[in-house]
């Protein structure tokens, strides 16, 4: 079934009089339940593919089809609902809340998904991800591997259509890179969470189902496997 539809997308960037095209005609299928990985080299786009399907930008043309609503038509409210609902985002710089615990980060993503702010809930989601024992550490008496995994815990939340995940293991050596890895493509396999990376590392491209390769704003592979 499919989850997410492009449909010759196109993005240019403004700057005064400059214009930067980012990505120049992109059609796109992702299908529920896909562990999907986005590379190409430093500027081919993969950032902005990501920002214009989690709905944090719109395109400058085409369209984009998420089940069955077109993004292009959501005024700024609805965009935020949408994203609230459907979408997880683990990005680089986990955006984690300094002053919060590990507990009250996914507390407060709780309650901003519009459920109750449950302390059971978080301290279940912590666990689930490997942070039992560590609730109440701030982000700054956390590890990067650690930090990403409250991420995770707080992207899951509300069991999103779909999880954006952009560079994920950055920061991360490579065990504990693998170690989040694992972790998605655990949730993608029980839950059928459906997960687009974007990624240089060799071992996020690993991991993938699915590769799609970027260059200067186009999709130039799609390559899908089996395992
Ligand atoms: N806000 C912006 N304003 C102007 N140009 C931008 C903006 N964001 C991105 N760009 C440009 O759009 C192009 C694509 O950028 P994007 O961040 O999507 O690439 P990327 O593949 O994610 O790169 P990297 O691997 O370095 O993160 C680049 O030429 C970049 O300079």
């Amino acid at each position: 079934m499919t989850l997410v539809k492009l449909i010759s997308v196109e993005k240019i960037y403004r700057q005064g009089k400059v214009e930067v095209p980012a990505l120049r005609g992109v059609d796109l299928e992702i299908t529920r339940g896909e562990f999907t990985t986005v590379f190409g080299p430093s500027g081919s786009g993969k950032t902005t593919l990501l920002n214009l399907i989690g709905a944090l930008d719109r395109v400058t043309s085409g369209s984009i089809i998420f089940e069955s609503q077109k993004l292009e038509n959501l005024d700024k409210n609805d965009l935020a609902l949408f994203r609230r609902r459907e979408i997880g985002f683990i990005f680089q710089s986990y955006n984690l809340i300094p002053v919060f615990s590990a507990r009250e980060n996914v507390e407060f993503a709780l309650r901003i998904a519009g459920g109750e702010k449950s302390r059971e809930k978080a301290m279940k989601l912590l666990e689930d991800v490997g942070l039992k024992g560590m609730e109440e550490r701030k982000p700054s008496e956390l590890s990067g591997g650690q930090k990403q995994r409250v991420a995770v815990a707080r992207a899951l939340i509300k069991q999103p259509g779909l999880v954006l995940a952009d560079e994920p293991t950055a920061n991360l050596d490579s065990e504990t890179g693998r170690e989040v890895l694992d972790m998605m493509l655990d949730m993608n396999e029980t839950l059928n969470t459906t997960f687009l990376f974007s990624t240089h590392d060799p071992m996020v491209m690993d991991y993938a189902r699915r590769l799609l390769e970027l260059k200067d704003g186009r999709v130039v592979q799609d390559k899908k496997r089996g395992f």
